[in-house]
């Protein structure tokens, strides 16, 4: 049976007051399942990285409720927010992020020590999670010794790294080419299926939104089904 790791409900978030307020969403609902892909299209400045941030725990809305692995976050203080964020979601951005000087390798385990994780155990973990995703052959080599795709696979491997429940990402083809963005979409894809997470990707790229399960943008503060 399916399970609903992300519920937003009734999400509203406005920036400013008065003149200049903007309203982003003004009763948004998403559910996305375990091993469900989401794909989000939306025009430059519509919210998808304001829903992203309200679906990571990144931003709170001022009103509504968003749902993780069944807790309701509004009754969590700040510290409570992190520490779901960091044991349930997993983020990948446009922009790889990883960092220059350790190896693909050590860019995986990094997030799983610093959760407590055995070297042996993060190794064995990031090994398997690079092996998906096609890059297991890379593991000793750094950021700046691998293609663009590459690096892109590792930024997934590393957001997957905890084994994330929800997990959101914002443009991660966006830099690539479309040859290369296939290869990544395609390892994403079956990174959610393998891990069983729930998956929200905001992308222009309506070829690769198509190989979503679902296809949803915003309209009028709202999130709707969207047909490409
Ligand atoms: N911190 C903020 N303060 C004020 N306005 C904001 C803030 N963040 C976002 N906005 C406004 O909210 C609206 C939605 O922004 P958001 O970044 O979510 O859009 P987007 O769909 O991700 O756009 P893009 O595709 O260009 O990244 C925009 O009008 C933006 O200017």
């Amino acid at each position: 049976m399916s399970k609903a790791h992300l519920i937003l409900s009734g999400v509203h978030r406005h920036y400013g007051t008065g003149d200049t307020m903007v309203r982003v969403l003004e009763a948004a609902d998403l559910t996305v399942q375990s091993g469900e892909l989401v794909a989000l299209v939306a025009p430059s400045g519509a919210g998808k990285s304001t829903l992203l941030h309200l679906s990571g725990l990144l931003e709170s809305p001022q009103g509504g409720e968003v749902e993780i692995i069944g807790i309701k976050t509004s009754q969590l203080g700040d510290r409570g927010r992190t520490q779901l964020r960091r044991s349930t979601v997993g983020y990948v951005y446009q922009f790889h992020h990883l960092l220059p000087e350790f190896t693909a390798l050590e860019n995986v385990s990094m997030p799983q020590l610093i959760a407590g994780k055995s070297p042996r155990e993060a190794e064995a973990r990031s090994m398997e999670l690079l092996d998906l995703l096609g890059v297991g052959p890379r593991a000793s080599h750094r950021p700046a010794e691998l293609s663009g795709g590459e690096q892109q696979r590792v930024a997934i491997a590393r957001a997957a790294a905890n084994h994330p429940k929800v997990i959101l990402a914002d443009e991660p083809t966006g830099n690539l080419d479309p040859e290369t963005s296939d290869l990544v979409f395609a390892a994403l894809r079956s990174l959610i299926k393998n891990e069983g997470a729930a998956a929200l990707i905001a992308t222009h790229n309506h070829d690769l939104a198509r190989r979503a399960d679902r296809i949803v943008t915003l309209k009028g503060g709202l999130v709707v089904p969207h047909i490409l």
